[in-house]
């Protein structure tokens, strides 16, 4: 109990005071190394980290550094009037510059004013920013910055812990690269491959053989099979992107082969390194992990954009408490009241005892109410892990289309995804930490200069409060209670 209440604590003053003081020297004080593993920990015996963690972390480091505030960095001033083609003309194609500015995007977002700069001088960089704040955009102008359509190899990689992120990244990046000019003969269009999870992989496997693409956005799976059989080269590597860093260091499934790909089959000395999360905690450890591990260079800059609020602030958090055999009509009711433009309804994954007593999947239980009692006319669609790629892919692509839908999604949603158009967020289960909360959160309140009100609502019993209560001081922001 004491250990836990003082991990509570830890964690909440890790988010109230993420070490964001611009230090060039600094030494991770043994005890908060002491209270949970940090990013990428997890292949690791605990005893062995813990001790490893003390004694390695009283060696100074020299040269990272972490900026949260408005400063001038290796002699670059992120000033805030600066439009986005001010920051990146001269480094940036004018051709992306033109379709970003067609896109809406004039401004940049506080956290590609505060990493466009650093990212151009070719510093490795640690992009931790709240959900939906644009560092997707902040890493694909990098690339464009760097590549040369003129060579024929892969140059920039980014590494995405699911297919539908994978598939939203390579999207976004292929809008940037269209040239809506006629293309001079010799001029060579920036070509973008998915490798990703769920498919044969065949129609890649030619299309490398045949000519590598510019850039590739791939799972970490897929892509190191590719790896292995030497069907792709990251000689010419340039840039390399892992986007939701601690997700994919905190998986079992990736961490092994995401070591190897930060380790033997690239090099820090030849490309540039970027990772990118809402969520990085411990990340002064993750930081040190970095540099220690050689998955950055020394110099690697930690950007830390509004670390106060690791959510959008226009979010407005409610729960509402009911026995868990009221929580169906409690959301049909919270559907009915709140009449959502579009909806995440985000359950748990099926636990293997649920599995073993033979119960139906919340997922099927709360599409089946869904189906028979809602009256709205949002389109209904499932999203989750066990269901077939294709069909993953047809949920996600439908969501893309327009119109109002209800999205009824297992965590696997809750990484990454960027549906703009999510007024509302429903915890039919209450997540099963802090950092699960901010992304489902996160899903919603994804237009970055909007001003208006998005709602996320968690479903409780009882004894679920003190809970919240938690994730409330851990994340700091407040929950108000409703009542139906
Ligand atoms: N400068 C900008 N102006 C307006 N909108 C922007 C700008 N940059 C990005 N956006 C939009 O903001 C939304 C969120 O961007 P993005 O998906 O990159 O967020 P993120 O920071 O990666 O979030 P998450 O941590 O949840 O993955 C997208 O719809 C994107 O098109």
């Amino acid at each position: 109990m004491a250990s836990s209440s003082t991990e509570m604590l830890l964690q909440a003053l890790l988010w109230k005071f993420p070490f964001s003081c611009n230090t060039r020297t600094r030494i991770i004080p043994p005890t908060l190394l002491l209270t949970s593993p940090s990013i990428g920990s997890n292949q690791r015996s605990s005893k062995r980290t813990l001790n490893n963690s003390i004694c390695s972390s009283i060696a100074p480091i020299t040269s990272s550094s972490t900026i949260s505030t408005n400063e001038e960095v290796g002699g670059f001033v992120a000033d805030q009037h600066l439009t986005l083609r001010n920051i990146c003309e001269g480094r940036v194609p004018d051709h992306v510059l033109r379709r970003i500015e067609e896109l809406g995007f004039l401004m940049p977002t506080e956290i590609q004013r505060q990493a466009l700069p650093i990212l151009f001088s070719g510093q490795d960089c640690i992009l931790h920013a709240q959900t939906g704040s644009g560092k997707t955009l902040a890493y694909l102008l990098q690339i464009f910055s760097v590549i040369n359509t003129q060579r024929s190899s892969v140059q920039a990689l980014i590494v995405v812990p699911t297919r539908e992120l994978g598939m939203q990244v390579a999207k976004v990046a292929r809008i940037l690269a269209a040239k809506p000019d006629q293309p001079v003969a010799e001029d060579k269009a920036c070509t973008i491959m998915t490798l990703l999870d769920g498919g044969t992989l065949r129609r890649q496997k030619s299309w490398l053989k045949a000519e590598p693409p510019t850039i590739i956005v791939a799972t970490i799976g897929s892509l190191c099979q590719m790896l292995e059989k030497h069907i792709i080269k990251l000689d010419s590597m340039r840039v390399l992107v892992i986007d939701e860093v601690d997700f994919m260091f905190n998986s079992s499934q990736q961490v092994s082969s995401l070591r190897k790909l930060l380790i033997s089959y690239s090099s820090i000395n030849t490309r540039q390194t970027v990772f990118a999360s809402a969520s990085i905690p411990q990340h002064r450890r993750f930081l040190y992990d970095c540099i220690q591990q050689k998955w950055t260079k020394a110099n690697v800059v930690h950007i830390h954009a509004n670390p106060i609020h690791p959510m959008p602030p226009r979010l407005h958090h409610r729960f509402l408490i009911c026995n868990r055999k009221e929580r169906h009509s409690a959301l049909l009711w919270l559907l009915k009241s709140d009449a959502p433009q579009s909806a995440i309804i985000f359950v748990n994954e099926q636990s293997e005892k649920s599995k073993k007593a033979g119960n139906d999947p919340a997922t099927n239980i709360v599409m089946d109410a869904l189906k028979n009692s809602h009256k709205g006319e949002h389109e209904i669609l499932l999203l989750e892990e066990k269901i077939n790629f294709n069909s993953r892919a047809a949920s996600f692509s439908e969501l893309r289309q327009g119109g109002a839908y209800i999205l009824v999604a297992t965590d696997i949603a809750g990484r990454g995804v960027d549906l703009p158009d999510t007024t509302h967020i429903y915890n039919f289960d209450l997540p099963k930490d802090a950092v699960h909360y901010l992304h489902r959160a996160g899903r919603t309140g994804r237009k970055p200069f909007s001003e208006s009100k998005c709602v996320v609502t968690s479903i409780l019993t009882s004894e679920e409060r003190f809970v919240l209560q938690r994730y409330e001081n851990e994340l700091m922001f407040h929950c108000h209670e409703m009542f139906l």
